[in-house]
């Protein structure tokens, strides 16, 4: 199985150190949780990976040419149309509007069909940016804290169906639940002082 490296990973913003050589592996094809306390990078790490932030030095190795999807903190939803049209630009051109009609039900939703995205609920559209990343075309699904707003018996709903989905990609997911990491069946990276992988 392959890995992603990380090594010595160092990023600092106005001075303040955010990551301090950071040295992590994540399993490619598996789901790996990242946990620890507000501030402590998780957020920056992720957008290393994704390289939309450049770290001041360090290496990843193991993401040449993979491609990413992802569900951010802020949804990054495009708010002026529909749930299925947000869905479809980041499909295959065969996937049918009934198709993405039948993935959004999976997750439990319910009368968003003639509506705009801006008059979802925050639950709704948290869903909606979960069903956009597991259907995009990637190799790496990123989730930031992705089920912010979701009930704990939606929550287990909305987890089996990403496990269902993603098998065999590999998933990184931002939480501050450690019942969402059992749930997953996750490795556990959490980041501190002194970070541990579990
Ligand atoms: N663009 C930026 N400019 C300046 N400081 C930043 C920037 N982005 C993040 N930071 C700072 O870097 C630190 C880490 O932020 P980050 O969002 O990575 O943390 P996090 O662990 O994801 O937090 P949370 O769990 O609250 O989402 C914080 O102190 C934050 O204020």
């Amino acid at each position: 199985m392959n890995t992603i490296y990380i090594k010595n990973l160092t990023k600092q913003y106005e001075g303040t150190p955010v990551l301090n050589q950071l040295n992590l592996e994540i399993k490619e094809g598996k789901i790996t949780c990242i946990m620890g306390p507000s501030g402590i990078g998780k957020t920056t790490l992720i957008n290393i990976l994704m390289g939309l932030v450049k770290a001041d030095s360090g290496v990843v190795d193991g993401l040449d040419g993979k491609k990413f999807a992802a569900v951010f903190q802020e949804n990054r939803l495009c708010e002026e149309i529909g749930a299925i049209l947000n869905v479809k630009m980041v499909c295959d051109k065969k996937v049918t509007e009934s198709r993405i009609k039948k993935e959004l039900e999976s997750v439990g939703l319910i009368d968003y069909e003639k509506k705009k995205v801006n008059e979802l609920s925050g639950g709704m559209k948290r869903r909606v940016a979960i069903v956009r990343a597991v259907m995009a075309n990637s190799d790496i699904i990123i989730m930031d804290e992705p089920f912010k707003g979701l009930d704990d018996k939606l929550k287990i709903q909305v987890i089996n169906y990403i496990k269902q989905k993603t098998g065999g990609k590999t998933l990184i997911v931002i939480t501050h639940n450690k019942e969402e990491v059992e749930a997953f069946s996750a490795d556990l990276i959490e980041l501190g002082n002194n970070h541990k992988e579990y």
